[in-house]
């Protein structure tokens, strides 16, 4: 049987971000609390009964929380666009080799904006 495994983590950042939209406010420098969903797939390892051991999973997670936490993210190096699809591909690309059985990344605002790219 195919089992799913998530861990969530926040960070708190702030950003710029050109639109054409409220673009005024959005230019100028401002903060967000995200959270994160990754969320592995697989079949669990007959002898562990495990998709991964969670101390892993979240030892990596805690690894690219470091990169976002406290960040300016216009300035995050891999980061094309500090937006809620940057931020899932960006995860996504730290996490691909480390997590073989990642399948999706999902990142969210307190204000119910939500983005979630599933890994293929
Ligand atoms: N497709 C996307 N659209 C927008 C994103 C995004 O990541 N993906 N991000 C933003 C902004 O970060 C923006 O700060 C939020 O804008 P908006 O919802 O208009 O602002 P609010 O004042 O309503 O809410 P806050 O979240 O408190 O800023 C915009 N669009
Ligand atoms: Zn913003």
């Amino acid at each position: 049987m195919v089992y799913e495994l998530s861990q969530t983590f926040h960070f708190e950042a702030a950003h710029t971000l050109v639109r054409e939209i409220d673009a005024a406010s959005s230019k100028r420098i401002h903060g967000h609390t995200y959270h994160a969903e990754v969320t592995l797939r697989g079949v669990p390892d007959a002898a562990s009964g495990m998709l991964m051991d969670l101390g892993f999973f979240r030892r990596e997670l805690a690894v690219v929380q470091e990169m976002l936490d406290h960040h300016l993210l216009d300035e995050v190096a891999g980061l094309t666009k500090p937006t809620l699809e940057g931020l899932c591909a960006f995860i996504a690309e730290k996490l691909r080799a480390p997590l073989p059985l990642l399948a999706s990344v999902k990142v969210w605002r307190a204000t119910g904006d939500s983005c979630k790219l599933i890994v293929g």
